[in-house]
């Protein structure tokens, strides 16, 4: 038998022991699509991965996939089956392996473990899919046999309100890094991750395109905590770096990046912005109510271009170059089916 030093084997394929043969072999592992050595992900087709979910139950009825859905959503089944139950048991796998990890501490120290929430950062462009992915997450995970408290918090809240953007000259930079009151943020990813029994979140409107006056979303000590945003990537200033200050990026065990082709997410944004022409944008309350008598053809055209001035830059100079940061990324191709997942070696 050839024998093989190690750095002349290809990552995609795996040694065995033929019990039949009485030798080890060298077996193309169908697990791992990896052509170069030096990526920092194995890749995974829809199929290969779907084949992770080993016996993973679907504990999510189709009535409570329903209660789940926003606006246009479509999300199907046979996605939750495929994607997200291999992720809800990949994330399984590392929550119990760090909640080990604090055990082991406690032990050599003779203490009791302290209620350390275990924090998962969803980040990806507008309108590509966080926040159905993050509720979706959060459903799965709470229905584990632990029955975890699973917690959802969106980094919109920490948008500077309207009154302040305004005055800053940033109301065309929504969702930039610099519309976020990001030392608020690390502030309070900071006081969650140390277990504090009661932290105050602020609210986002999407009706009233403004932080809600007066109105916080109080966490207790999750076990698990999802924060969801286009920010969450994001390693902050130089300034920041220089002084050492944290970034928001540094408070995750876990990070998934969604992403998709820019034109691809530009059409669900189109798609959703036609949706809410026929719904929220009638509100009276709704920022956009001025939106709600377009034409089909005006109300595109108009998303197109706020799509082009706004959150296609965004995506291009500010999250896109995040992406590698995540150690999972879901590439969605058209109707959100989930074609290829990319998960970090290390
Ligand atoms: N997996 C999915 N299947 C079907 N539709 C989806 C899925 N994920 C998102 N959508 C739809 O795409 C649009 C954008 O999704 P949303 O979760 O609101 O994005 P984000 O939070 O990134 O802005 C919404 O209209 C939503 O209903
Ligand atoms: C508030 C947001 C930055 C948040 O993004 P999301 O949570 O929808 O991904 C975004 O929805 C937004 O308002 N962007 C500014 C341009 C626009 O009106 O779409």
């Amino acid at each position: 038998m050839k024998s093989y030093r190690k750095d002349e084997l290809d990552p995609g394929y795996a040694l065995r022991f033929d019990l039949a043969r009485q030798t080890i072999i060298m077996q193309k592992d169908f697990s791992i699509r990896q052509s170069d050595h030096h990526s920092r992900y194995l890749v995974f087709s829809r199929e290969e991965w779907a084949r992770l979910r080993a016996s993973t139950p679907l504990t999510l009825s189709e009535e409570r996939l329903l209660s789940l859905r926003s606006l246009n959503d479509r999300i199907s089944l046979m996605e939750v089956e495929q994607i997200y139950l291999p992720l809800s048991r990949l994330l399984n796998l590392y929550v119990t392996a760090v909640q080990n990890l604090h055990t082991a501490t406690a032990t050599f120290l003779a203490r009791s473990a302290a209620q350390v929430p275990y924090v998962i950062g969803i980040a990806g462009s507008v309108a590509v899919g966080k926040s159905t992915t993050a509720r979706l997450l959060q459903a799965l995970l709470s229905d584990w046999p632990s029955r975890p408290h699973v917690e959802l918090i969106t980094t919109d809240g920490f948008l500077w309100p309207n009154r302040v953007l305004e005055e800053r000259n940033l109301m065309q930079q929504k969702g930039f890094p610099e519309s976020y009151d990001v030392k608020r943020l690390v502030r309070c990813l900071a006081a969650l991750k140390a277990g504090t029994p009661e932290v105050q979140v602020p609210m986002y409107s999407h009706l009233i395109y403004d932080i809600i006056p007066d109105q916080m979303q109080t966490i207790h000590q999750p076990d698990i905590l999802i924060v969801e945003g286009l920010n969450v990537l994001q390693t902050g200033d130089n300034q920041s770096r220089q002084h050492n200050r944290p970034f928001v990026s540094d408070f995750f065990d876990f990070t998934i990046y969604v992403d998709a082709e820019e034109k691809i997410i530009e059409h669900w944004y189109l798609e959703r912005f036609l949706t809410l022409r026929e719904t929220a944008f009638r509100d009276p309350s709704s920022y956009f109510k001025r939106y709600a008598d377009l034409s089909v053809d005006e109300a595109m055209a108009t998303a197109h271009s706020i799509w082009a001035a706004i959150n296609g830059p965004n995506l291009q100079e500010n999250i896109l170059p995040t992406r590698e940061r995540a150690q999972l990324i879901l590439r969605k191709g058209k109707d959100h089916f989930t074609e290829e997942v990319k998960l970090r070696k290390l």
